[in-house]
């Protein structure tokens, strides 16, 4: 057997066969190897497409430069495990449709995946000829703290959840090798802890991770490659190339990519807000903008909210806190009606409760944007049409939902489109408006779901994990507009570098507990 896994000798590599297709690197990599008993961190901006390398995603020029040193089979077995948010649905209430139960998959049908054919059917259509190893099952459920779940309904499960539980789908597959792009990304500390701690243990494939310029290195992991648009910069033994590292990490996070200057100022933008020119003293008068009066929500009997009592006055921007499971997602769902349990009349808005009849969703969702991993799910599967980044902004702009991703552009007014080139230009984004939304980097990717939330300056900001995967200099961008924009704001994160400053912050301990108080950050 060989004594590597994978292994890379003067290889370029290219996305098509034919002959006059560009290379991914304008030089050929000359030699990268991954031992037996390694753990590698594969560092850097670019670090995506280089997992896309070595799990054979590109095609090998000469095709013997990259080899494979196979435990298992003839062929590599290899899983990409890419965390772009949850099962990406038709529509984002898809997952609160606790009707759909009976139907759709529960959490041990998706991670052991042996189910061939639709899955519109409450009974069994047919099996993959793929054996389960079911000590390895249960020894992943445990390690993954996945046994709690393993009968619910994977479509609602929270996003750290699902994380686990992809994770525990890929690994039962058994691999030769498996690829993580940015594992703890959107998870909180003790997920991270749980996900780190197994990878760093696991003996049955080799494990490779993702990790951006900020993230840290895991006390496991044994070498680290630094890659570029260029290919690789440097790699070796951690320890080694400890000096590299840190130098690089300090380049990036002082000045890392300067953005051209903005033609426009802040106030340039949210001046077209329209509680940008309401007087403080008229704002106080106003009644609170969302109000919970002791709401309760369960699933199946089993409350994930209850008693919850919140007042959110207009114009107040909110930390919304808590451990993947504790129900933020299920809480803001609430402001956006795409949960059943929203008509109720513990939910206040406006000062007026929200009874049916009384207003309706599209009302709702016409003062209220967000951008959320759920919602950059379903631009990258639907990206795959073609959809541009003009559009995608564009679709900012559609009044009743923000979860329409019609193209718009060609029904913007003028104002509309001087808007939309305003913003464009002020987040540095206007040299991608031709671009597919699925070729643009991730990071870029955030941003213009940041962007695209703004035009319609809706009274509410949802933004649920919208600066993760971001890079540090438009983040930082993003929080000091953020600082100037006049309406209502509810921010969930998990990272205080991805957290935007916030006056309030509202904590989701366990259903019955939380705390409410002035955020210090
Ligand atoms: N349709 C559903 N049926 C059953 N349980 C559900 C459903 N939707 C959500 N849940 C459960 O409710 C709890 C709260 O989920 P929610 O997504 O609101 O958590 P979260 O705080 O946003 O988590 P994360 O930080 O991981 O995104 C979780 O335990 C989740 O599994």
């Amino acid at each position: 057997m060989a004594n590597f896994i994978v292994r890379i000798n003067n290889g370029l590599f290219k996305s098509s066969l034919q002959r006059s297709a560009p290379t991914l690197y304008s030089k050929p990599i000359k030699h990268f190897e991954i031992g037996l008993q390694e753990k590698w961190v594969i560092w850097g901006a670019e670090k995506a497409k280089f997992l896309d390398v070595i799990g054979n995603k590109f095609l090998p020029e000469p095709p013997l430069s990259l080899e494979y040193g196979l435990k298992k089979g003839s062929f590599p077995r290899v899983e990409f495990v890419k965390f772009s948010g949850v099962i990406p649905t038709a529509h984002l209430s898809a997952r609160y449709e606790y009707f759909k139960d009976d139907f759709d998959q529960t959490c041990e049908k998706f991670i052991k995946d042996n189910t061939a054919g639709s899955l519109a059917v409450d009974y069994e259509v047919s099996k993959t000829s793929r054996k389960v190893d079911l000590n390895l099952y249960s020894e992943l459920l445990r390690d993954l703290k996945l046994e709690a779940l393993e009968h619910r309904w994977a479509m609602g499960l929270s996003n750290g959840q699902m994380r686990r539980a992809r994770l525990a789908r890929s690994l039962l597959k058994e691999p030769d090798l498996t690829l993580l792009d940015d594992p703890f990304l959107g998870l909180d500390p003790g997920a991270t802890d749980t996900i780190s701690n197994l990878i760093g243990s696991y003996s049955r494939s080799c494990i490779v991770i993702g990790l951006r310029y900020q993230d840290q290195i895991p006390e496991w992991c044994t070498h680290v490659c630094c890659v570029d648009e260029n290919g690789i910069v440097f790699q070796g033994r951690k320890h080694e190339v400890k000096e590299l590292i840190d130098e690089t990490r300090k380049r990036y996070t002082s000045h890392n990519k300067v953005a051209k200057e903005p033609e426009y100022q802040i106030k340039d933008l949210v001046s077209r807000h329209p509680l940008a020119q309401v007087p403080h003293h008229e704002i106080i008068k106003m009644p609170s903008a969302f109000e919970l009066k002791g709401l309760t929500v369960s699933y199946k009997g089993e409350p994930v909210l209850k008693d919850l009592h919140w007042k959110v006055t207009p114009k107040s921007k909110w930390h919304v806190k808590g451990d993947n499971g504790t129900g933020k997602s299920t809480l803001l769902s609430l402001l956006t009606a795409d949960h059943p349990q929203s008509w109720n009349s513990r939910v206040v808005e406006d000062g007026k409760p929200r009874k049916t009849g009384s207003t309706d969703y599209f009302t709702i969702n016409r003062g209220v944007s967000m951008s959320s991993p759920e919602l950059h799910a379903i631009f990258v599967k639907n990206s795959r049409n073609g959809l541009t980044v003009l559009e995608a902004l564009a679709s900012g702009f559609q009044e009743n939902s923000s979860n329409n991703f019609l193209p718009y552009h060609s029904n913007l007014s003028k104002g509309q489109r001087e808007t939309l080139k305003i913003f464009a230009n002020y987040f540095g984004i206007d040299a991608l408006l031709s671009r597919k939304f699925e070729d643009i980097s991730v990071s870029d990717q955030k941003l213009v779901l940041f962007v695209r939330c703004l035009l319609k300056m809706p009274k509410t900001l949802i933004l649920d994990e919208a600066f993760s995967a971001m890079e540090t200099e438009p983040r930082q961008r993003c929080h000091e507009f953020l600082e100037y924009w006049p309406g209502t704001v509810f921010v969930v994160s998990h990272v205080p570098e991805e957290t935007p400053r916030c006056d309030h912050y509202l904590r989701l301990i366990s259903p019955g507990h939380y705390e409410i108080g002035d955020d210090t950050l």
